[in-house]
Parts: structure tokens; C-alpha cells; sequence
């Protein structure tokens, strides 16, 4: 007898949200949106500044809380208050958030090695630390010797760095980066696109990347979702988006675009900087 046909397993995606909505006073900064980012996917959400994407994130991240919809990480809804250091914690190992400017979330009196040890302490009491933050270093290609380094003796794109190890450090399912390159020049940029590109291969976390710059969403997304008034009037494939939008304000966006984004050459010339 023919063997019944099996259902194909899809993995549960690392993070969806279904119908976010967030209104400040008569502002809707969030209207109804909605977005799947599969496990180890990159997802771009782009439009202009006061679109709402930062509200967006932050609603995901758990710092802002949605007046309806909700957010689901590996197929569980995440709650929107948490009681309790244990359940807080683990809410913080399934999203985490890197920052514009990591100057800002770093402690300037903290050495790298030590933040990476805070955090690590934190949520992994009793694992080999050491090691792991000798791992995180070499991950983010920072040198052993900026572990004694503290925030001020770095430069932009190494703090970035830092930031982008301290995030890994939790294994998080997913790295929420909200305009994580802007502040940075734009060969620091394509080095940091380029080394997030490395670590989603090498650990499939999931990016939903926040941006105004469209040359990043080609660089290092998959999937976008351009928003505007805070809603989503496009999403896609970024390749389909980019090259054939169906929006006219997503049309109108690429032609306000003054340069036409990351070529591979760019980044390659940047990866043998690194
Ligand atoms: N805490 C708040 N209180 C009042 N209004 C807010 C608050 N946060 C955001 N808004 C408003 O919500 C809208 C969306 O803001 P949001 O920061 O999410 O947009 P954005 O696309 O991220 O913009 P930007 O790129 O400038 O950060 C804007 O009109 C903003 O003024």
C-alpha cells in the first residue's frame, strides 16, 4: 500500500505580528500592521521618518505596548506585561535590540569584556564565560585586546560591535536593528552589513531591520514592508519591491534615493578592509 502523503513540516516562523496597532493622542503610528519573519530570515521595514517603524519595533522588542494585535515568537504570543526576573529574562532571550547609537546603551566606565560577562552572567549562570566572550569578540571581529577597552576608546563601528556581541550574547531568535548603521560612515557601514550577513549564516537569528535607507534593505534584507502613515502599503521580496514597486510612494522613495545602494563589488571592496 502507498504510503499516506506527510504533510510538509514548516517550521513555526521566528516572529510574526498580527495587526499592531498603537495610537498616541489623534496619531495612529501604528495601524494594523502585520509581518512574518522567518527563522533565520532578514526582514526590512522601511519608510519615511514618523511612518511609525520605530513604534513598530519597539512594540516587538516588549518597550512599547500595542493597544490591539500582538506579536508571536516561535508560535507563542508574547505577553505584553511579564512578572517575575525568570520570565522577564527569557522574554528578553527571544528579541533583542541594537540601537542607532550604541554610545548611548554602553557604560562608559564598562569595559567591553565586562559587559559581555554582565550579560552573560546574567542569563547563563554557571557556562564556561570566558570562553564564550572570547567567541563573542571573534564574532563580531573585534581583537582580544578590546576587551579591556571601555565605550570612549572604541570607534562607531567597533561599539557597534560591542553592541551587536552583547545582543548575541543572549542567543536571541531575533536581532530587532533600528537604524543600527545610520550614524556610521559609509564604509563602516557595509563592514557592519557585511559581518551581519556572516553571523545570520552562522546562527540563523532572524533581522527585522529598521531603516529609512534603502541601499541597506537591498544590501541585507530578504523580505520588506515599506510603511507609510503607519501602515503597510507594500511588502514583498526586497528584489521584487525594489525593482519593480507597485506603490507609487514606494516608487516615489527609490526615486528620492541618492545613491542606488550597496553594489557587491561595494561590499566586497569593504570586506577586504575588515
Ligand atoms: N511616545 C510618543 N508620543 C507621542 N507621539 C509619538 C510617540 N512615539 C511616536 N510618536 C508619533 O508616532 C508617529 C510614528 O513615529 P515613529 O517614531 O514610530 O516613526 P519612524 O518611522 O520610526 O520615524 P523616525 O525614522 O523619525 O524614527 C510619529 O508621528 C511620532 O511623532
Amino acid at each position: 500500500m502507498p504510503e499516506p502523503a506527510r504533510r510538509p513540516v514548516t517550521p513555526e516562523p521566528a516572529l510574526q505580528a498580527v495587526g499592531l496597532t498603537r495610537t498616541y493622542g489623534v496619531v495612529r503610528a501604528v495601524d494594523g500592521v502585520s509581518f512574518t519573519l522567518p527563522r533565520g530570515g532578514s526582514l526590512g521595514i522601511v519608510g519615511e521618518s514618523g511612518s511609525g517603524k520605530t513604534t513598530t519595533a519597539r512594540i516587538v522588542v516588549g518597550l512599547e505596548q500595542a493597544d490591539s494585535g500582538e506579536v508571536v515568537v516561535g508560535g507563542r504570543t508574547r505577553p505584553t506585561t511579564v512578572r517575575g526576573r525568570a520570565r522577564r529574562l527569557a522574554r528578553a532571550r527571544e528579541v533583542q535590540m541594537v540601537f542607532q547609537d550604541p554610545y548611548l546603551s554602553l557604560d562608559p566606565r564598562t569595559s567591553v569584556a565586562t559587559v559581555l560577562h554582565e550579560t552573560l552572567r546574567l542569563h547563563f549562570p554557571g557556562r564556561d564565560h570566558p570562553h564564550r566572550v572570547r567567541e563573542l569578540l571573534d564574532q563580531v571581529g573585534l581583537a582580544t585586546r578590546a576587551a579591556d577597552a571601555r565605550p570612549g576608546q572604541l570607534s562607531g563601528g567597533q561599539r557597534q560591535r560591542v553592541a551587536i556581541a552583547r545582543a548575541l550574547a543572549v542567543e536571541p531568535a531575533v536581532l530587532v536593528l533600528d537604524e543600527a548603521v545610520a550614524a556610521l560612515d559609509v564604509s563602516v557601514q557595509a563592514q557592519i552589513l557585511n559581518l551581519l550577513s556572516d553571523i545570520r549564516e552562522q546562527t540563523a537569528v532572524g533581522y527585522l531591520f529598521i531603516t529609512h535607507d534603502l541601499g541597506v534593505v537591498r544590501c541585507v534584507t530578504d523580505d520588506v514592508i515599506v510603511m507609510r502613515h503607519g501602515r503597510v502599503i507594500e511588502a514583498g521580496a526586497t528584489a521584487d519591491v525594489l525593482a519593480a514597486p507597485r506603490h507609487p510612494y514606494t516608487r516615489l522613495l527609490l526615486d528620492s534615493v541618492p545613491h542606488p545602494g550597496w553594489d557587491p563589488e561595494q561590499i566586497a571592496a569593504a570586506r577586504r578592509t575588515l
